[in-house]
């Protein structure tokens, strides 16, 4: 209500970006305030590609483009992203930074002095050339600096950038405040007509007052037979309780319950949004009924279109400059991103652009970056994308890493495995083994991963928006399927990860639904199962937090520092966020541990943990255990000791050397390619 359209449709919490707004900036740092001019700083950022050089950008082509789509344009279908493998793999390389260092070097210094960075500066300045971490979304995110993504501000931003984007977003108010006006002459019609209809007492929707469940059936059915039924006075019928319900003492109409209220609400509500009512009330019972409306109602509108800077390729600004000059109208997703583009117009589709097959960026939700953020995968580390198909998150983990280390993308849909090897070699990633295993076989696979996404297959309620079919289609037997094998794969993942990472040892999990069967009450289980492992800070900076009870059930207390993120309060898919980092390693004869295939019994079943650490050298091992020894008996003030407190020169100590003579076995079965879990088998069996 009262909300623009254009706030309606931007993302998170959007910053208001207007003329207004640069000039004030402008202001504050004492330059003159004047109309945009046809100067551009920006075009002494000549930019070499692989392909054809880019003309440079001008200021007056973006204002006429912005111009251009002042005037109603047909929006272009936005294809899905191919996998056409174009390889220009050296692009990247390619960019001329010279001439960017003059101006991005001071963004750099700027970061790195604590100064404030303009709108458009986000990573680019460093990431495809740098090896700090600044590539990332997560520059400030390393743990231990929980909520610290650098938020860019516009103070240092060059003249011709303001102007570029003031021109830009001068461009889209026009047309929004044109359509805003056709709107408003539509809607104050239907408003009319529906004045008109109200006037007459209630038809009875859906059989309205009824006391005869049957009864109450046939003659809805009757009703509607006879009359379509009406979507405004079920509307209205839907606001009206649910305003009774938020001030049930004073508008209540008397002997009739709260449950009755709440009873027509959920009917009203599978009759205007066509949800099935399982599906409607596990839904509603999230949030208060007027916020359930929200939800909703913003189920109904499309998410806004969002692409990801592959800064592997490019930097923001540059592919920014890039698309408006073809005419498409958009501006940085929100301050907690530095990749995040939001398309609000475009005559180009986005899906075919010359930058598009260069793999200069990737369509993709801005909801889905969030997971990665959570995860802030380092260079150089080892990291497992368990369900990683089609790659959105795996080439956000590779942008992060800055091509190093390695990302297993594992996917058992080996249909979904040919798009997420299309992404990959399309955006130049470079570190990414495409493997296809349930992720239940983790860690027999493979374990000792620094860092481990689950990016767990769900049952789709927060991306209803896209695919409506998940109102009808999903029953009882999903919500108890769905959740046990995603409990499953939460154990596997967190035994796939070494806990005695030097820079990592973090797992997150998430999902695209917003039901607590799926998100909290897993994530709850694992913490039961797993007492090796704890909750911490996800470390973005919006969403809500995790439940810790919900409908009579309690949720460990860390279970708030989840995050819970939502279509109507954030403007992008429904999504859910848990980050955990492991503390120690996997019990012995811990339940439920990965691998086994199938559900029932067998998640129940005891499961030697196989430590599946790659094999070092034997030298490697004694220096990863003086590692481990010194990390371990360092004091808090830094002194180191021997983990048994008797020095250097201990005593042997035959028990321990039993466990080292066992390891080293095992190593050395495994490099044969035997399985080392032969060693327990009785001595008999072995002699045979
Ligand atoms: C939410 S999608 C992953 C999206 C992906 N992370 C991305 O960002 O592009 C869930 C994936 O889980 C995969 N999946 C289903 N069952 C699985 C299992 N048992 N083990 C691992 N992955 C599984 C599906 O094939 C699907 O691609």
């Amino acid at each position: 209500m009262g909300q623009g359209r254009r706030m309606k449709r931007k993302q998170g919490m959007p910053e208001a970006l207007s003329e207004e707004h640069f000039a004030n900036l402008k202001r504050k740092a004492g330059l003159p305030v004047e109309p945009p001019v046809e100067k551009a700083s920006l075009s002494n950022k000549k930019r070499k590609t692989g392909a054809a050089k880019k003309p440079e950008p001008a200021p007056k082509k973006a204002a006429a483009s912005a111009k251009s789509n002042g005037k109603p344009k047909k929006k272009s279908k936005l294809p899905e992203p191919e996998a056409d493998g174009s390889e220009d793999e050296e692009m990247g390389d390619e960019f001329d930074l010279d001439q960017l260092e003059g101006d991005e070097s001071s963004d750099e210094e700027a970061s790195s002095g604590g100064k404030k960075k303009n709108i458009w500066s986000d990573d680019e300045d460093e990431d495809a050339e740098e090896d700090d971490d600044s590539v990332f979304d997560s520059d400030d995110q390393e743990e231990g600096k929980k909520g610290k993504f650098v938020f860019s501000d516009d103070e240092d931003e060059s003249d011709a950038e303001e102007k570029l984007t003031a021109a830009n977003i001068a461009g889209l108010s026009r047309k929004l405040d044109k359509k805003l006006a056709e709107d408003k002459a539509i809607t104050e019609a239907e408003l009319q007509e529906s004045a008109m209809q109200t006037n007459i007492d209630g038809p009875k929707i859906f059989g309205e007052g009824l006391e005869d469940d049957d009864e109450e059936d046939d003659l809805a059915k009757k009703s509607q037979a006879l009359l379509a039924p009406d979507l405004q006075l079920l509307r209205q019928r839907i606001t009206d309780n649910i305003r009774v319900l938020d001030d049930f003492a004073n508008l209540a109409e008397e002997g009739r319950s709260r449950a009755e209220y709440t009873a027509q609400l959920l009917k009203d509500i599978c009759g205007y949004y066509g949800y099935s009512p399982y599906l409607a009330e596990k839904l509603f019972n999230l949030f208060t009924p007027r916020e359930a409306f929200a939800f909703f109602e913003a189920n109904e509108m499309p998410r806004p279109v969002v692409i990801r800077t592959n800064t592997l390729r490019t930097h923001r600004r540059d592919l920014a400059q890039a698309l408006i000059n073809r005419g498409v109208t958009l501006e940085p997703v929100g301050k907690w991103s530095k990749v995040g583009l939001q398309i609000f117009e475009t005559n180009v589709p986005l899906g075919a652009t010359p930058e598009y097959l260069a793999g200069h960026y990737i369509i993709q939700a801005a909801a889905s970056f969030l997971p990665v953020m959570a995860l802030s995968p380092q260079p150089n580390e080892r990291v497992l994308d368990m369900a990683s198909a089609p790659g959105g998150k795996t080439t956000y983990c590779s942008a992060m890493m800055n091509n190093t280390g390695v990302v297993f993308a594992n996917d058992p849909n080996k249909e979904r495995a040919k798009g997420l090897i299309g992404n990959v070699a399309r955006l130049g990633v470079r570190n990414v083994i495409v493997c296809s295993y349930d992720g239940r076989e983790f860690p027999r696979v493979m374990g000792g991963f620094d860092r481990v996404l689950l990016d767990a297959p769900c049952s789709g309620t927060g991306v209803i928006s896209k695919d409506p079919s998940v109102k009808t289609n999903k029953d009882e037997k999903d919500f108890i399927s769905l959740p046990h094998m995603q409990k499953q794969l939460l154990l596997s993942a967190i035994d796939s990860v070494n806990h005695a990472s030097e820079t990592g040892g973090f797992l997150v999990y998430s999902t695209c639904s917003v039901t607590t069967e799926e998100n909290e009450a897993v994530v709850n289980y694992a913490l039961s199962r797993r007492p090796n492992v704890k909750l911490v800070d996800t470390g973005i900076p919006f969403g809500k937090e995790g439940f810790t009870s919900f409908m009579g059930k309690k949720f460990h207390p860390s279970l708030k520092l989840t995050r819970r993120f939502y279509p109507h309060a954030h403007n992008i898919d429904g999504f859910y966020v848990a980050k955990f980092q492991k503390i120690g390693p996997t019990p012995p004869n811990a339940i439920g541990a990965a691998g086994k295939k199938s559900g029932g019994a067998a998640a129940d079943a005891e499961v030697e943990v196989i430590d599946k650490t790659p094999i070092a050298t034997d030298d490697d091992d004694v220096e990863s255990e003086e590692k481990k020894a010194g990390k371990k008996g360092k004091s808090s003030n830094g002194t180191s000791s021997s983990s048994s407190g008797k020095g250097d020169f201990s005593a042997f100590d035959e028990e321990e050397d039993v466990k080292y003579i066992e390891k080293a076995k095992r190593n050395a079965m495994r490099r044969r390619g035997l399985d080392p879990r032969a060693l327990k088998k009785p001595k008999a069996q072995e002699k045979k």
